[in-house]
């Protein structure tokens, strides 16, 4: 528990005091919640030893009227510090996380860990952010009460208070089993409530293919046997527990029935004044009573530890090194406006890129062309820094990608991908946010160059209709169109066109291709391309065959090597009917 309480203490940076301060009041209040007992106890002693005047009672009903208000101002107190402090640290540390996964490599979201990262984000925050604070202060104030009653039990007799501590180790060394127990179950209850998490993404991603494919009943099947399983971990973990909460309880009962044994026993002895046993009858009831809902609760203790695991565990990730000082020349250089310098590249154990150099100059079209799983795409990614290259270099202008901020290479480069993604927002603001500050006319003008101008204007809100998630309102090639005006408002020197194309009907094809010529005017152009008939005008094709660069030139330098890229036009012009030759 100690352990815990430091690690939230860590957390909470800038909230630490506050937190110590929420302690320290429900210390108070745990000692003043004590105090009732403590003045019946005296009462008491006053009525055997016939002490007890009229002044008496009043003292004692003043007494108990100021513990009890004292009680509910530093409960008020106490509250007020630690309610707010858990939504204050996890607002603090939601943006910590969402800095944090920015940095992260884009292969630590395509490697399966998109569950674990909605499970951080909304179930193990949440949870930490409402019960941490006053889970914590409650076991405080459990421990501490217990404290004050054994050194009380102490004071009425030394053996009854050794009986108290050794009743209260036993328990302690049952509880540590049991939290040992629960920290490895919550640990597996986690993992099936990650695996539940990803089954719902993917069933919701895919759920037009699942419909479209009839493959309903299997899906959904793997879903309800997700639900199951949760069902069958939840249980599982309560019925390993229980055993653990009856041993308790057991200990306890056990342990009250001995102290009050003794008490008699001493009482009949003459070593124990009536008055003590009567105090003691009043106290040992209560004596274990905090104990017994500090173990109790221990479960979320454990699921507390477990959750904290996961965060620092996401927040460990090894994020892009981003400590680049050197900046990319704006003006004219002599060098290529991108050089490849001998890359290689694996995903994981396997080498994707071979050492592949190639040079691209300033607003020049290079098309990658070649087979599926080539490698074009990785080359693209490599450029934007989406991952970080093992050995070789990659230049812009002559300056290493990893020697500027990404911030600053990002501003170098414009991406249009085949997938679109809008955000939940208005059609203004998915195109303004291509530009810091960008004005209306900006806007305007960017939606105009990439053909989306008349069809925003035909929308009942126009630029201020808000696209639903994903952008599910408008078709596949509006949304294109509208990240093109986004690109085209970045204004980057640099885009690369992730067959930006292939997924569109004629109509939208012609308007997508108008906006794309408007996007690349007066830019360098790296084109993954798979109708060649888009590419036949490139100032440079590169064939990628299994990672290397297995032909490169012109068009028509290509056609006359009569190799890979001559079998591919070959192909494409017998298959659909288009003259590429
Ligand atoms: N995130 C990833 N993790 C692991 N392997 C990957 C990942 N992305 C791509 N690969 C693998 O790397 C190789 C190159 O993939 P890449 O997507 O670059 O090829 P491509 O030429 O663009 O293919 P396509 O034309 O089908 O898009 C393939 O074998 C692919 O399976």
């Amino acid at each position: 528990m100690f352990r815990l309480i430091s690690r939230i203490l860590n957390l909470s940076g800038k909230y630490k005091n506050r937190i110590k301060s929420a302690f320290i009041f429900a210390f108070v209040e745990s000692i003043l919640s004590k105090m009732p007992i403590f003045i019946a106890f005296t009462v008491l002693i006053g009525f055997y030893e016939k002490r007890n005047t009229s002044q008496t009672f009043l003292y004692v009903g003043i007494g108990l009227v100021l513990v009890v208000l004292l009680q509910a101002v530093v409960h008020f107190l106490s509250d007020k510090l630690q309610s707010a402090a858990g939504f204050m640290i996890f607002a603090d540390k939601r943006m910590e996380l969402g800095n944090h996964l920015r940095k992260l490599p884009m292969g630590y979201f395509t490697a399966g860990n998109l569950g674990k990262i909605n499970s951080v984000l909304s179930s193990d925050m949440a949870f930490i952010e409402e019960v941490s604070m006053s889970t914590i202060a409650n076991m405080m104030s459990y421990v501490l009460s217990t404290l004050v009653l054994t050194i009380f039990m102490f004071v009425l007799d030394y053996r009854i208070g050794l009986i108290a501590v050794g009743v209260t180790l036993v328990a302690t060394l049952l509880a540590n089993g049991m939290n040992k127990m629960s920290l490895s179950e919550s640990a597996i209850r986690q993992e099936q409530s990650e695996k539940l998490t990803d089954a719902v993404l993917s069933f919701a991603e895919g759920i037009s293919v699942i419909k479209s494919y009839n493959l309903l009943g299997e899906n959904s099947k793997s879903l309800t046997d997700n639900f199951v399983s949760s069902k069958d971990t939840s249980i599982k973990f309560e019925n390993k527990i229980t055993p653990w909460t009856t041993g308790l309880n057991i200990i306890y009962g056990i342990g009250i029935t001995f102290i009050l044994a003794v008490a008699l026993y001493l009482n009949y002895q003459g070593t124990l004044g009536l008055p003590y046993m009567l105090g003691l009858i009043l106290f040992v009831f209560d004596l274990f009573s905090p104990l017994k809902t500090l173990y109790g609760e221990a479960t979320r203790l454990t699921v507390m530890n477990a959750a904290l695991d996961r965060i620092e565990e996401v927040l460990n990730e090894t994020e892009l090194q981003d400590v680049g000082k050197n900046h990319i020349s704006k003006s004219e250089t002599s060098e290529p406006e991108i050089c490849f310098n001998h890359v290689k590249f694996s995903y994981g154990e396997k080498e994707v890129l071979h050492d592949m150099s190639f040079e691209m100059n300033k607003n020049t079209m290079t098309a990658l062309v070649g087979q599926s799983g080539g490698g074009k795409s990785t080359v693209a990614n490599l450029l934007a820094r989406f991952w970080d290259v093992d050995s070789g270099e990659i230049l812009i202008r002559g300056v290493n990608i990893k020697d500027v901020s990404l911030s600053e290479l990002m501003s170098e480069i414009s991406m249009v991908f085949q997938r679109v993604y809008l955000f939940q927002d208005t059609i203004f603001n998915n195109i303004a946010m291509g530009k810091e500050n960008a004005t209306k006319e900006e806007v305007i003008e960017a939606a105009q160059k990439a053909r989306c101008y008349d069809f925003i204007m035909a929308l009942p809100d126009g630029f201020d209709t808000m696209i639903g998630e994903g952008g599910a309102t408008l078709s596949g090639g509006e949304k294109q169109r509208i990240s093109i005006a986004r690109c085209i408002l970045k204004d980057a020197p640099i885009v690369i066109l992730d067959e930006a194309t292939a997924s569109v009907d004629v109509d939208n094809e012609s308007y997508i291709q108008e906006a794309i010529s408007e996007l690349v005017k007066n830019k360098t152009l790296l084109v993954i391309a798979h109708r060649l008939n888009t590419i036949r005008d490139a100032d440079n094709i590169i064939v990628i065959k299994e990672g290397n660069i297995a032909e490169q030139g012109t068009h028509s330098e290509l056609v006359a090597l009569n190799g890979i890229y001559k079998n591919m036009v070959e192909l494409q012009s017998k298959n659909n009917g288009v003259k590429i030759l």
